[in-house]
């Protein structure tokens, strides 16, 4: 058997302020601290450890896996970033209001564009200073890589050759992996791993700073996954996460 742990990065700035961030590289709020060290404190509580650790290249996340690391003495371990890990990219919604966003266009526009499989958000023009041809951090790649907007599926497209190059080999190398990364990176893996339908992945939220630990077999099909923490904390976090997008 198997241990996988995935983490979603801590409250970004933009998830206090309620704003679609997608690849923005907006920081952790001090709640967003507190919560990646909790999170760090349940993972040694619960035992685990870990050999290698794995992240995308925006802030939020590496800094929640530079706590985490911090809290369980592990500051030592190989890290390796990667954009495949990153939030799906949010085209022309990044930085807009998500309320907001759901009074002008229903709140069943908005439920599609954070949730649905196959419907991309509007894309970012190809000029937008925004558009990740024009970050430092991008340069390396094939610019036919980069997106103006993904829907799921898309996510799950770019994420998957970094499963099946980097995670799964470790893994059935026997070392122990965390994967700090995002709500919607992290949905498609988890879609992945559970088999989930493109119909019932509307329904999966994943919460800020919850320890999401994965118990695999030989073949890396799941045994069991479950958050650690107060189970009606999590609840209540998974709830306000889905509720993000209705109007007011
Ligand atoms: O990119 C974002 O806005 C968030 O990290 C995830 O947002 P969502 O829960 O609205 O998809």
């Amino acid at each position: 058997m198997y241990t996988l742990v995935l983490l979603r990065h801590g409250e970004s700035e933009w998830n206090l302020q309620n704003r679609f961030t997608g690849w923005t590289d907006v920081d952790l709020t001090p709640q967003g601290v507190e919560q990646a060290a909790k999170a760090g404190e349940l993972l040694q509580e619960e035992g685990l450890s870990f050999d290698l650790a794995h992240t995308s290249v925006l802030k939020r996340a590496i800094r929640t896996l530079w706590l985490v690391l911090d809290r369980m003495d592990l500051m030592w371990i190989p890290v390796q970033r990667c954009w495949r890990l990153n939030e799906r990219h949010y085209g022309a919604l990044q930085g807009l209001d998500k309320s907001e966003t759901a009074a002008r266009y229903g709140d069943d526009q908005v439920l599609k564009w954070r949730r649905s499989y196959d419907l991309p958000p509007p894309a970012l023009d190809y000029d937008d200073q925004r558009h990740p041809r024009f970050d430092p951090r991008y340069q390396g790649l094939d610019p036919r890589l980069l997106p103006d907007a993904e829907c799921l599926r898309d996510t799950v497209n770019r994420f998957l050759p970094y499963w099946n190059d980097y995670l799964a080999p470790q893994i059935l190398a026997g070392k122990r992996l965390i994967v700090a990364a995002h709500g919607n990176s992290l949905r498609a893996l988890v879609k992945y791993l559970d088999h989930i339908s493109d119909e019932e992945i509307l329904k999966l939220n994943i919460p800020t700073g919850v320890p999401l630990v994965y118990r695999l077999k030989e073949d890396l099909t799941p045994i069991e996954s479950k958050y650690l923490g107060d189970p009606e904390e999590i609840q209540a976090a998974i709830a306000a996460t889905a509720g993000q997008g209705r109007a007011r």
